[in-house]
Order: C-alpha cells, then sequence, then structure tokens
C-alpha cells in the first residue's frame, strides 16, 4: 500500500505556507500567472521559499509561459517541480524541460474521455501529468485552472501512465476520500477547496484536508 500524497496550490502568504508545511504536504504550488487572484511575483515566491523544508517540493505554476518568465522565478526560487497549466505543446513541454533541467507536469484539462487520452501526447516528454476539470464554456471568467470544479473521476479509474499523476479540480476534504477510491489517485491537489474565497486560504481547511488524506493508502 501507497501513502497519498498531497499538493496544496496558489499559497501566497506566510501563514498558509507554513500550514500546508507543518501539516505535512507533499508539494507546495505558487501560482504565476499574474490574472490569477492567486498570482505571485517572483520576488514574493522567493521570500516565502525561504520558510519551505526540503521535504516539500516547491512547484511553480505557470501558464504558457515564456522562458524569460521561468527564468526570472528560478533566480530566486529553488523549485522542484515546474506545472505548466496552459495550452503548451508537447514540443514546448519538452523544449522547456530540457532548457531548464527541472521535473516538468503537464495539466490536462478533462470534459470527456477524449481528454484523458490527450495526456498521451505528453508521455514521453512530461516527468508527471496533472488531470483538473475544464471550465464549461459558459462559465464566466474562468481561469485555466484552479476553479473549484469536479470532473467525473470514473474516467480515470484503471488509468495507466508511465508517469506518476496527480488528480486535480475541485478537491476538498468532504470529497478527496471518495476521489482517491473511484479515479485510483496517489497524488490529489487543492486549491479552491481549502480557500475562504479565491486567492485567501483558509489554515484550518489546509490542515483539515491533509489530515483527510493522511488517512489514505491505496
Ligand atoms: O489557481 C489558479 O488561480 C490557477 C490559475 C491558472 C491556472 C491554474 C490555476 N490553478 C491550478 C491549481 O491550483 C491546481 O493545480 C488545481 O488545478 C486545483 O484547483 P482547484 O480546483 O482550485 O482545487
Amino acid at each position: 500500500m501507497t501513502r497519498v500524497k498531497t499538493k496544496i496550490c496558489g499559497l501566497n502568504d506566510a501563514a498558509a505556507v507554513q500550514a500546508a508545511a507543518t501539516n505535512g504536504a507533499d508539494y507546495i504550488g505558487f501560482v504565476f500567472f499574474p490574472p490569477s487572484p492567486r498570482a505571485v511575483t517572483p520576488e514574493q515566491a522567493a521570500q516565502l521559499a525561504r520558510d519551505v523544508p526540503d521535504s516539500v517540493t516547491i512547484v511553480g505554476l505557470f501558464v504558457d509561459p515564456d522562458d524569460d518568465l521561468i527564468r526570472a522565478v528560478l533566480d530566486g526560487v529553488p523549485l522542484g517541480l515546474i506545472q505548466l497549466h496552459g495550452k503548451e505543446t508537447p514540443e514546448r513541454v519538452q523544449a522547456i524541460r530540457e532548457r531548464f533541467g527541472i521535473p516538468v507536469m503537464k495539466a490536462l484539462r478533462v470534459a470527456d474521455p477524449s481528454d484523458i487520452e490527450a495526456a498521451r501526447l505528453y508521455e514521453p516528454v512530461a516527468d508527471m501529468l496533472l488531470f483538473d476539470a475544464k471550465p464549461p464554456a459558459t462559465l464566466e471568467n474562468a481561469l485555466p485552472g484552479g476553479n473549484g470544479l469536479v470532473f467525473d473521476w470514473r474516467m480515470l479509474k484503471g488509468a495507466n501512465f508511465p508517469v506518476p499523476w496527480m488528480l486535480a479540480g475541485g478537491l476538498d476534504k468532504n470529497n478527496v476520500t471518495q476521489a482517491v477510491t473511484i479515479s485510483g489517485a496517489l497524488i490529489v491537489d487543492t486549491s479552491s477547496g481549502v480557500e475562504v474565497e479565491p486567492g485567501v486560504k483558509d489554515l484550518a481547511a489546509i490542515a483539515a484536508f491533509l489530515e483527510t488524506v493522511q488517512g489514505l493508502e491505496q
């Protein structure tokens, strides 16, 4: 049996970073996408990263970034993983991975089974995959991710990928056990589900989410 791991994404203040780290998060994410209510600058992230223990992997979340932005972040933040949450092609994922020498996780937005199949294109070039919900076209002001929306976890049941993958999209302490059971996920990621409002993390909810997942094995 393997312990299910966790990522808390969209952290933008020291108290939330502390809550995630001390309660056992395996990964924490900083969002480098200015339109997001959770966005941090490279300078803010560098400051926040100082309090992160080595046992926690720092993830930099980007949306169709240019190389200059990634480099600016890496100048001050010891990223262990680059999360690409835009429309990056497999070629672009490969280029980023080779240029920066850091593991890359490609996020895929899922609405139907063909979106899961599309992940196959990234298997040769990504170190990890992440499945998040695709927002409906009717949702106003939708972000590329972090919308707190779930998708049908059954689409992932029995899926076999040659690289590790994370389940994301609308997870919280109330639904994560079912999400893990149905999807078979070994790593879960949340942002909206541990917030009081977009961009404002709830410290008690972070602790409760992590405590819930710590009881899960697959
Ligand atoms: O969080 C954002 O603001 C964001 C902006 C642009 C692309 C992705 C974004 N977030 C992704 C995540 O926070 C997580 O990786 C994940 O998708 C969880 O999202 P949530 O549904 O909010 O739990």
